[in-house]
């Protein structure tokens, strides 16, 4: 969300020819007599003549760094962060380094021309939000980032003085020292130095609490940041993980738990790249610098035990948000799941003392091929610890759990899947909620219906009711012929449902239309007594008559 000005009135002693303004009054104008530092200016200089976003813009970061070929820091570690935050990430490459989880094999600093026709490239054309540098390993490339910036000028600027790998590597020398004082810093709107960094940068005092780290803050602010955030990820004997913010004003003291892992590597990186993902996205300081240290703390947590390398230091995970329990053992959908499909009520288990985990555990042992979920009455407390434990017995017998209507529910335990009916959550919104290898089925009574579902990306359709039922109020039974026209129309695998029992269900499968896979069933096995007795019963009628029916219900959509 950024504002741009082409301007040339003289402001205070600066001729300003480039203003910029975004939607937080974040400032800066450059001058022309290309002094290296970038000048806050009052908030009614900042006329705003273009919005610069659009309705289709993606907010736009521009990371400046090495690439890590361990992938936990640097290049790939902002590329991650940025695409786990939703935020689009361009790439300017200043060095190759060999790293791995025993430390750094080598660095090869890219040619100066090829780091300026990267920035230019970029900024010349993408409309970048705001710029992130990491590892700047030579004087120019800070000279470079300093007239990019000045003929491309961004919303904001996030600087992470890489100095040194947290395996001892120097990742930018001494040389630099100076430069990074004189000129990078007061072109940062926040700098973000681990203590190690804030202490070179310093001259070498010594961080050992976080009293020095809050002197440290002050001090490098009198360089000339806006802003600064000293990360104590490797303060002496704290079991906090404890980050000092400064804003020129407040100090705010940032702590979380020590997470206890190997896997660190890239933390900083990581830290300053979702600082640039949401000030992007239009955050403000104070609340992107909380928002990414809780990002990290959080990808740590996700990715503590993995095991990637042999070497002290592991990488961090930056996608955990993709990352499903017992992902190698992954459910997926297939038609024939839809045979014996088991459907729970509330009310039913209720009458009959059942909890719904025994019902649920007995009508498997009976037989059943998927279960859904379906506890209209239910507490959402209730219906979660339920959905939890139900998982974990279907998941113990490779069966499939969908929960009735409650996305939430589905997402909270990571259930297989989804029902929903025509008047419940649309199809595509719940496929965009639970991504692609969900299992989503939709009630279906007509032709129409059915083509949507699949147009939508449902997984199968359940049609009916086929016979009158007293588990749906008002609902239209469209019987064996509204079935068939349903089922042959359909382009998905469907189940019946709808006061489907022992005395009907073989006149359902004689259909013998080859999308019918299957029927759904909740009072004739949950409103009974023994529920493993009447879902076996159920099932072995079912297998017969498929038999006699031959291949139609085997045969793959
Ligand atoms: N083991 C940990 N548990 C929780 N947070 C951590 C841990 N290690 C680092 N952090 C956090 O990660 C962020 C990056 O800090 P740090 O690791 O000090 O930076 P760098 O990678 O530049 O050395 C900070 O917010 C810090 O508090
Ligand atoms: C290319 C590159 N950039 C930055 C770091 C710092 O990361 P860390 O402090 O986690 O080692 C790194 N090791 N490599
Ligand atoms: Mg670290």
């Amino acid at each position: 969300m950024a504002f741009f000005l082409s301007y040339s009135t003289p402001i205070a002693h600066h001729k300003i020819c480039t203003v910029f303004s975004s939607k937080q009054g974040s400032r800066h104008a450059v001058d022309q007599f290309g002094s290296l530092t970038l000048k806050a200016m009052p908030e009614e200089m900042a006329l705003i003549v273009t919005n610069g976003s659009s309705n289709n813009k993606i907010p736009h970061v521009l990371t400046m760094a090495g690439s890590d070929s361990g992938a936990g820091a640097g290049i790939q570690a902002d590329l991650k962060t940025c695409a786990a935050r939703g935020v689009f990430c361009s790439t300017v490459i200043t060095a190759v380094t060999a790293q791995n989880t025993l430390g750094v094999q080598d660095v090869s600093i890219l040619p100066e021309e090829s780091v300026a026709a990267q920035l230019k490239s970029v900024l010349s054309d993408m409309h970048v939000d705001v710029v992130k540098t990491g590892m700047l390993p030579s004087t120019a490339m800070v000279k470079i980032l300093h007239d990019s910036l000045k003929q491309f000028p961004v919303q904001a600027l996030v600087v992470d003085p890489v100095m040194v790998s947290t395996s001892g590597h120097v990742l930018a020398g001494s040389s630099i020292l100076d430069t990074f004082r004189q000129d990078l810093l007061p072109m940062a709107d926040i700098v973000t130095p681990n203590i190690k960094e804030a202490s070179v940068l310093l001259g070498g005092v010594q961080l050992e609490t976080v009293t020095d780290m809050r002197s440290a803050a002050k001090s490098l602010h009198d360089m000339g940041p806006r802003n600064v955030l000293v990360k104590g990820g490797d303060l002496p004997s704290s079991s906090d993980a404890v980050d000092i913010f400064f804003d020129g004003k407040d100090f705010y003291e940032l702590r979380s738990s020590r997470i206890q892992t190997r896997n660190t590597h890239g933390t900083g990186c990581t830290m300053a790249s979702c600082i640039a993902a949401e000030l992007a996205k239009g955050s403000s300081m104070l609340s992107a610098v909380k928002v990414a240290k809780r990002y990290v703390e959080t990808a740590l947590e996700y990715g503590k035990s993995i095991n990637i390398g042999n070497g002290p230091q592991g990488p961090l995970d930056h996608m955990f948000k993709l990352k499903r329990k017992n992902s190698s053992k992954l459910r997926l959908f297939e038609p024939s799941d839809l045979f014996l499909y088991a459907v729970t009520d509330s009310g039913m288990n209720k009458k009959w003392g059942h909890s719904i985990t025994d019902a649920v555990k007995a009508a498997i042992e009976g037989g059943a091929t998927i279960v859904q979920l379906r506890e209209k009455d239910a507490e959402t407390g209730e219906f979660l610890e339920a959905a939890k434990s139900c998982l974990e017995i279907c998941h113990a017998h490779n069966i499939p759990l969908l929960i009735n209507d409650r996305v939430d529910i589905a997402l909270a335990c990571d259930a297989d899947g989804v029902h929903v009916g025509q008047s419940d959550m649309p199809v595509n919104t719940v496929r965009a909620l639970l991504g692609p290898e969900k299992i989503i089925g939709v009630s279906c009574k007509t032709p129409e219906h059915a083509l949507k579902a699949w147009a939508d990306g449902a997984d199968y359709i359940g049609s009916g009711g086929v016979f009158p039922t007293n588990t749906k109020a008002n609902n239209r039974t469209i019987g064996l012929d509204g079935l068939k026209t349903v089922c042959l129309a359909s382009k998905l695998p469907v189940v019946a449902i709808g006061g489907i029992n022992l005395s009907n269900a073989r006149s359902v499968m004689e259909l013998g239309v080859v999308t019918l896979k299957g029927v759904a069933v909740v009072s004739a096995l949950f409103d009974r007594e023994c529920v493993a007795v009447e879902t076996r019963k159920l099932h072995d009628l079912l297998t017969e008559t498929v038999a006699n029916v031959g291949s139609a219900v085997t045969e793959e959509v």
